[in-house]
């Protein structure tokens, strides 16, 4: 009987080599100051939702901002103050490009029109794609038993070859790196990081004296950005394409997934009033009555919060699937045997909803599921992936969440909006976007609180 083995995406070096590096800094001291920028950022976040005006309002434009210019203040501390449009321009530059990228999920690496529509692929990935989101959105054919007897099936096995065999030769990260505008912007952000880095350790050298503590937390701080060129070796470390690269990586992978996850959450909770007062009852308790601004200490206390977030990205994961490819022949428990070279998609969005382990209510929100989850339905949550390729940030996210939506339901009263609530018979709508997204573009309705 064969072994079962991980599937992993790839084996390019060039993916390892930076995991380890990621890795590193995600596991350093450093990423816990990255909760002061959150803090203050998700204290901005509040300014700009009291701003929003009456009536129907979409959170959309608001969060997403926030995970951008937090996304972007992580990685690039105090050097961002330089370039201050850069949050506004990347968040356009970006969206742009998650909405193209999405409608051509398959084949990243063709970027280029003019290179694209020459080539008969174009005409093939078309089909293949339409193949592939009619065996995505149809869980009927998650049967391979049916699937395979299908005219269907026949046609996804020619699609998918040539999807693997392109995905063999490119480097996704320098497609995306290159594909995306406000390089500009990326180029001066780093520029700017080096000069300060040299400052530093020039007021080192001279053993410049620090005035106060907030200045010795400030010199003490470190962006991703710096930790990236001193753990790669400085000046002979990352090349500047390098480091653009990765920190668009980083980006991508820290905004808009969090933004969709906190815009979901913020719909669901207008629409289940019961849930959004036991939040609130929650930051009432842990405040004592008193107006003082939530910090990341207070997160831990927060426990019903942080069963509504899971509960969230269980019913809406930002990445509803993944893909995997398979480097060896491999033999599931049921005996079917999936082929090397095969391609899969892991359907989170599937497992998240699967009776037989969430119960007949699989579909609905119930936060408090969380409260009591069994080690089974916690093995099959995996809105941050898993094995080696799993979220690095997924620790950063969940605070990001949590201090956003805590400081959304302390100062405001939640409610549908009119003409889009949702309900048990009737679910939110969704698109896909590279993440989930709201057809209805995340309405809500604001009230603020007395
Ligand atoms: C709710 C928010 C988030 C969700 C749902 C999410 C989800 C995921 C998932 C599912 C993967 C794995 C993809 C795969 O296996 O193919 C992933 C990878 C990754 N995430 Fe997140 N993520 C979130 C926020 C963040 C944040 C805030 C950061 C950084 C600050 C981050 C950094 C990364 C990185 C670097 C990877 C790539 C790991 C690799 O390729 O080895 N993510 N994320």
């Amino acid at each position: 009987m064969r072994r079962r083995r991980c599937f992993a995406t790839t084996t390019q070096e060039i993916w390892r080599g930076r995991r380890k590096v990621l890795c590193q800094i995600f596991g350093s001291k450093y990423v816990g100051q990255s909760l002061r920028v959150l803090e203050r950022r998700s204290t901005a976040l509040l300014r700009s939702l009291a701003g929003a005006g009456a009536g129907n309002v979409s959170v959309w434009p608001h969060f997403s901002a926030y995970t951008m210019r937090s996304a972007l203040e992580m990685i690039f501390g105090e050097n961002l103050k330089a370039e201050r449009d850069a949050s506004e321009q990347l968040l356009q530059a970006f969206g742009e490009y998650a909405h193209n990228l999405g409608a051509r999920v398959c084949q990243v690496w063709l970027y280029s029109d003019a290179v694209y529509r020459r080539l008969p692929v174009h005409a093939r990935q078309r089909r293949c794609k339409s193949v592939v989101w009619r065996r995505l959105d149809n869980v009927w054919l998650y049967s391979d038993a049916v699937y395979r007897r299908l005219p269907v099936h026949a046609r996804h096995r020619r699609c998918k070859g040539v999807v693997w065999r392109r995905l063999d030769n490119v480097s996704t990260r320098t497609a995306w790196a290159r594909a995306l505008p406000g390089v500009a912007v990326q180029q001066r952000l780093i520029a700017l990081t080096k000069q300060s880095m040299a400052k530093k350790r020039l007021e080192q050298q001279q053993g410049a004296s620090r005035a106060t503590d907030a200045d010795e937390l400030d010199a003490e701080y470190k962006p991703l950005m710096e930790l990236m060129i001193e753990l790669t070796g400085g000046d002979n470390g990352y090349t500047d394409v390098e480091l653009r690269e990765e920190a668009v990586v980083l980006v991508l992978a820290a905004s808009d997934t969090t933004a969709t996850a906190a815009c979901f959450a913020s719909v669901l909770l207008a629409n289940h009033p019961r849930e959004q007062h036991r939040v609130y009852e929650e930051i009432q308790e842990i405040l004592g009555g008193s107006e003082r601004p939530l910090t990341a200490e207070d997160l831990p206390n927060l426990k019903y919060l942080d069963a509504v977030v899971k509960e969230t990205l269980r019913l809406y994961p930002s990445k509803p699937f993944t893909m995997r490819k398979c480097t060896q022949d491999i033999q599931l428990p049921s005996g079917l045997v999936l082929p090397k070279g095969c391609g899969v998609v892991l359907h989170f969005w599937g497992m998240h909803r699967d009776p037989r382990c969430w119960g007949a209510d699989a579909d609905q929100f119930r936060p408090e599921r969380f409260l009591s989850a069994t080690p089974d339905q916690l093995a099959a949550f995996m809105p941050f992936g898993h094995g080696p390729r799993y979220c690095l940030g997924s620790r950063l996210a969940l605070s990001s969440l949590k201090l956003s939506l805590a400081q959304l339901a302390r100062r405001f009263r939640l409610a549908p909006a009119a003409g889009y609530g949702c309900s048990a018979a009737e679910p939110l709508r969704v698109s896909y976007d590279i993440t989930l997204k709201h057809v209805h573009d995340f309405k809500v309705q604001l009230r603020a609180r007395p």
